[in-house]
């Protein structure tokens, strides 16, 4: 098969031969397959009652079965954004009364879905029920217990809840009382049915008391105030709407409550992610969701002025944002720059209701006050942290700490968004949150966790291959025979742009780049198809490239972790590893970038050499579980069994010594980008350009 007719496929070109700009992106190959964006509808056995249909549920326009969605293209163009529903002087419409569902219904669906709740703090009881069907109910559940065995098995039993699964996207107004506006938004992105972390997730954020109330063996202590909550969902399965909508929702009733009109801004939610194309990626988002509500969602930049409370700085009371990791060399280089801008009185106050930021972004204005001072954010009601693991890890840990720390309203809840969500980090969370109910003297709200599908395994809907090389050479020419493959029996699946391909440095990526920029031929686009990003170069650079990538103009984009988590690019087809990630986790997130919304036919390969082999274990192992997941047989798994069983456990000390190699990689990326930053510094300087932010790479979780 060329790479030319499989790249020019559906694509014209244009006389002058410049690539095609926005608009081909239907027409790239990656538009063909039909997403489905539900990736589990087990069959339950018939314990109890079957799902009942909803005897309206034919008159609510979204919800179709998922059959019906199939001729429903999720990557073209989203409609254009929504009028504004007519203001509420007019009568509201009336609402239709739904029938909520019984505690075994909810059950079957949660299952059918692979949903499972989980209460991780405070004891939640269990009702002693007299009757005839508590006690059979009992039973079952001790038989349960029995057949599990273990005590750990048993306790994560009990603690199970079954609240209501969001059955359409219309029950949002119907059974949850979003506002019309909101519904209208959600309606407007064209989605017909929720995935699993939206089915999951919206009634307990929304309204966790109705969600529960047909809950009847399990009651959940303080839920009336709201819960904490955990989320472990595959990647592209929508998590991103799923916190922004009951933000928006919090923002809309507190107004209403409180009386105040629309102009009234008051900073009620902090989204925090990772890095900045993220935290963008979500302000766009939640813009298009916040259509005629007046709700506010603002990118936090440097120089940006919040309405911030001065503190006097309590020494030894810091506990929440120290620890055992040192203050990153990143954080040191920018703080005498960002303490001016924190200083400009002058700035007018930003009107915001929701602000998506990065860890060190905010941290910078929070510490930018007085000597000795500190600021905290008195009025925000709900924290959100997306890709929670790695804002916990010790890259970030700090800086999220201090954020959080900043947060001091006594009710403010917390909601954590990742993929991967490993057990230290969990019990990070339930302890913080644990201390802080304590200091504050309030009754702990409930913790609860839901996880989808298989915690760390999740990319059960791609095609997943290992290909080993003898040489780093020999990497450079599979690469190679997978962008030009000359026959079928090349090694390695078919992999159509557009694609990424991930590297472990930003100097590999660039040596990379510089390798592979002329190998689209100029009829076909030449080298403005191959790209590289990565975190030393301008946000300005950054963000052009992702434009053009997300238009469909670039065809190959090189870069490092930094593009790993969150980032969605419609259609992407494939990801490249060509170097293997140093993490499970890792592998999770960098896979994960294709295959969205459920929709089939990405790749994910991955290179490895002899060097590489202590790391493919872990990584082997989620590409089993996740076909194990999907229902793949062995024959056509992207992992034999034999390669699995042959690969080795790596012992604790090569582990060690190991990750000291991959650190020092991580440290010296981390070094370059604060040179970058230095640089760019210089730059704003002789230029008198105000510039935002820059992260640092982080190289992926260690398992
Ligand atoms: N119910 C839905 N049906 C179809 N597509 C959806 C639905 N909800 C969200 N999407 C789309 O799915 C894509 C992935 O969503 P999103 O980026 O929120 O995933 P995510 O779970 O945050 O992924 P990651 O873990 O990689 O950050 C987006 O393009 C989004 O518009």
């Amino acid at each position: 098969m060329d790479i030319l007719k499989v790249l020019s496929r559906g694509i014209k070109h244009n006389q002058k031969n410049k690539p095609q700009a926005a608009g081909t992106l239907t027409q790239l190959p990656s538009a063909g397959a039909l997403p489905r964006p539900q990736l589990f509808h087990d069959p339950v056995s018939a314990r109890g009652k079957k799902r009942k249909r909803r005897p309206d549920a034919q008159n609510d326009e979204q919800a179709v079965e998922d059959d019906d969605v199939s001729d429903v293209d999720y990557f073209a163009p989203k409609e254009p954004a929504v009028e504004p529903v007519p203001d509420t002087d007019q009568a509201p419409p009336k609402k239709r009364k739904i029938r909520l569902l019984d505690e075994d219904e909810c059950r079957q669906i949660l299952r059918s879905h692979r949903l499972k709740f989980t209460i991780l703090s405070g004891s939640p009881k269990v009702e002693d029920k007299e009757d005839e069907q508590a006690s059979k109910k009992n039973k079952r559940r001790k038989e349960a217990e029995r057949n599990m065995g273990e005590k750990e098995k048993k306790d994560d039993y009990r603690k199970q809840i079954f609240p209501q699964p969001l059955n359409s996207f219309g029950e949002l107004q119907h059974i949850y009382d979003v506002s019309p506006q909101l519904a209208a938004n959600v309606s407007a992105q064209g989605f017909r049915v929720p995935t699993e972390v939206q089915m999951g997730s919206l009634p307990l954020l929304l309204r966790p008391v109705t969600a529960l109330k047909k809950s009847k063996s399990v009651e959940v202590p303080g839920l009336e105030n709201g819960a904490h909550f955990l989320a472990v969902a595959p990647t592209g399965s929508g998590k991103t709407i799923t916190f922004l909508i009951p933000a928006i929702d919090g923002v809309l009733r507190r107004r209403a409550e409180l009386g105040r009109d629309k102009d009234g801004h008051v900073l009620e939610v902090v989204v925090v992610a990772p890095t900045r194309e993220l935290a963008s990626q979500i302000v766009n988002e939640g813009r298009k969701l916040a259509i005629g509500t007046g709700v506010r969602v603002v990118l936090m930049k440097r120089g940006l002025r919040l309405a911030a409370e001065e503190v006097k700085q309590v020494k030894g009371n810091d506990d929440e944002g120290s620890g055992s990791e040192k203050e990153s060399e990143d954080d040191a280089s920018e703080e005498s720059e960002d303490d001016k801008a924190g200083k400009d009185g002058g700035k007018p106050l930003a009107r915001v209701d929701i602000l998506v930021t990065t860890p060190k972004t905010l941290l910078n204005f929070l510490s930018g006050g007085k000597p000795g001072t500190r600021q905290i954010l008195p009025t925000v009601r709900s924290l959100v942290l997306d890709e929670a693991d790695v804002l916990l890890d010790p890259i970030f840990r700090k800086q999220t700490m201090g954020i959080w720390r900043a947060c001091t309203h006594p009710e403010v809840s917390l909601t954590c968004w990742s993929a991967t969500m490993a057990s230290n980090i969990e019990s990070l969370i339930t302890k913080q949150l644990d201390k802080r109910s304590k200091r504050a003297g309030t009754t702990p709200r409930p913790v609860i966790r839901l996880v989808v599908g298989l915690k760390d395994a999740a990319v059960p809907n791609i095609t997943h291959k290992l290909i080993y090389t003898a040489t780093e050479p020999g990497k450079l020419l599979a690469l190679r025979q997978l962008l030009h493959p000359v026959s079928s029996a090349d090694s390695g699946p078919p992999l159509r742009p557009p694609f990424l391909v991930f590297t472990q440095t930003i100097e590999r990526a660039q040596a990379l780049h510089d390798e592979l920029k002329y190998d689209i031929p100029l009829e076909a686009g030449g080298s403005v198809r191959v790209a590289v990003l990565h975190s030393s170069m301008t946000d300005r650079d950054r963000s052009k490239i992702m434009a053009r990538f997300r238009a469909g103009e670039v065809w190959v984009l090189i870069t490092t972790d930094v593009l790993a988590r969150g980032v969605d690019f419609a259609g992407v087809n494939g990801v490249v590893n060509y170097d293997v990630p140093t993490s499970a986790a890792g592998y999770v997130h960098r896979a994960g970038r294709t295959g969205r919304a459920g929709r089939e036919g990405g790749v994910a390969v991955t290179f490895y050499t002899k060097d590489d082999i202590p790391f493919v274990k872990s990584v082997a192992n989620v590409i089993a579980a996740s076909e194990k997941q999907a229902g793949k047989t062995e024959e056509g798994g992207g992992v034999q069994k034999w390669l699995l069983d042959a690969l080795p456990k790596v012992a604790k000390e090569d582990k060690r010594k190991l990750k000291s190699s991959w650190e020092r990689r991580r440290e010296h990326n981390r070094a370059q980008a604060i040179e970058a930053s230095k640089r760019r510094k210089r730059q704003r300087r002789e230029e008198g350009e105000e510039k935002v932010e820059e992260e640092g790479e982080w190289g992926g979780l260690e398992d």
